[in-house]
């Protein structure tokens, strides 16, 4: 496998802090005008993305984009000057479904109109990915009159890796020892690579081309596993909580190290540490200590350690497997938390034995429900025209755009 190449350094955010992730969860905020929504309904999450007609540069005082976010959106596809159109993202999570209906209900009002699908006659049609376009379809249409128009998930999580990949610069990044480095993708050399998906479960797809993937592998240790298992252990209420309590954590309170069973001693002979990790909370079936000592903050710890552990180990595997030499990680379960991506690459250098780099994506959540966001990048094609591309690549976002849904004013529109 060889390194990426063309990488760029930012100053990485040190110990456990956890990086903008561009959104924000639950809260409604006030709702500028709305011209185009999309929505990718998951186990945990609910993802919204939508363009707007802003009518200022700055993006502070607007939902879900934080200004900087926003200002880092722009400097890559130039969003701010699609003719006034700006990208939102907004999360809420999927037991809070009515919050996101209130939300979408608010926008709806705001143009008095509705939603319709282009080209056809149907009125107040959104395109939905996720379980929850199946699961909420009848909600939607009960509550706000919508009809979901269901798309594939892994369809769209392929194609909003794609569109991120292929059109937005400095999307990719890796992370080791707090140090995020860009890494410039050269457009012609995208192909096959690996897609780890870390939702409430792990999609592992294999992407060829443009819709062209096979989903390898998955695992159903994800991300819903720690908030759910973490839950149950620590009674933390929330992931936030959770991943809060982790920084004050030790995992090897919790974890059996190759030391505790070698006598402080590594195991040389296999290439094992003393300091390696034997038994993921291992040292709890010990009965030196009452169950009750164990600390919240050192389970929450091991936990997230234990799965960002056996998601990389798997992943790197895969790539293996099928001799990908690039493998992306996404899902909101990463939410640029510094100790998930360091252990997700940890894991993969250890197991490629250095020749594997984990790269985590920017729009790492949102890759479902970016996959509607290809016509507004056609738009910034128009102003931009030096984005790397291929007419393959133009092909299916014109192909996309031809049965993409608009309401409100047509402002982000930009076929006839
Ligand atoms: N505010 C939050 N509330 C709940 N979970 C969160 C939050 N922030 C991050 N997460 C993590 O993100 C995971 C969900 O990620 P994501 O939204 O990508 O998946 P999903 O679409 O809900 O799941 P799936 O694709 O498996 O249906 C959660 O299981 C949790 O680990
Ligand atoms: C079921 C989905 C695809 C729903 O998003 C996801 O949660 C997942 O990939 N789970 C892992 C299932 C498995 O492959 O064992």
């Amino acid at each position: 496998m060889s390194k990426p190449e063309g990488k760029g350094r930012e100053g990485g955010r040190g110990g456990n802090s956890r990086m903008d992730c561009g959104s924000q969860t639950g809260s409604i905020p006030d709702s500028p005008r709305s011209s185009h929504l999309a929505i990718d309904i998951g186990g945990s999450l609910i993802k919204l993305v939508y363009c707007s007609r802003g009518s200022g540069e700055s993006a502070a005082d607007e939902n879900c984009c934080s200004s900087t976010e926003s200002a880092k959106i722009s400097n890559g596809i130039n969003f701010h000057s699609l003719r006034g159109g700006r990208l939102h993202f907004q999360t809420f999570e999927t037991s809070k479904v009515a919050d996101c209906i209130e939300f979408i209900r608010s926008k709806k009002t705001d143009f008095g109109g509705g939603w319709h699908l282009e080209g056809s006659k149907e009125k107040n049609v959104i395109k939905a990915t996720g379980g929850g376009a199946y699961k909420f379809a009848d909600l939607f249409k009960e509550q706000l009159d919508i009809v979901l128009d269901k798309q594939d998930e892994m369809d769209c999580l392929v194609a909003g890796a794609n569109f991120l990949l292929k059109a937005v610069h400095h999307e990719a990044f890796t992370y080791r020892d707090g140090v995020k480095d860009f890494v410039q993708i050269n457009d012609k050399d995208l192909f096959p690579y690996l897609l780890v998906n870390i939702g409430s479960g792990v999609s592992m797809i294999k992407v060829d081309g443009i819709g062209k993937f096979e989903r390898v592998s998955g695992t159903s240790v994800g991300g819903g596993t720690f908030l759910g298992l973490g839950k149950l252990l620590t009674q933390c209420k929330s992931f936030d909580e959770l991943l809060e309590l982790s920084h004050k954590g030790n995992n090897r309170v919790v974890d059996m190290l190759v030391g505790d069973i070698y006598g402080g001693n590594d195991y040389n002979k296999i290439g094992l540490a003393s300091t390696n990790i034997a038994s993921s909370f291992g040292k709890a079936i010990s009965e030196d200590k009452e169950l009750h000592e164990y600390q919240p903050e050192d389970i929450s710890r091991s936990l997230l350690r234990m799965i960002s552990n056996n998601i990389g180990q798997i992943s790197y595997l895969n790539a293996l497997r099928y001799g990908l030499k690039r493998i992306f990680f996404g899902g909101f379960f990463i939410c640029g938390h510094a100790y998930t991506m360091d252990t997700i690459s940890v894991a993969v250098h250890y197991w490629s034995k250095g020749e594997a780099e984990a790269l985590f994506l920017r729009h790492e959540g949102f890759l479902g429900a970016l996959a509607f966001a290809w016509v507004l990048w056609l738009v910034a094609l128009a102003s931009t025209p030096n984005v790397g591309v291929d007419d393959e690549f133009l092909a299916g976002i014109r192909g996309f755009v031809a049965g993409s849904s608009w309401v409100g004013d047509q402002n982000c529109k930009v076929y006839s």
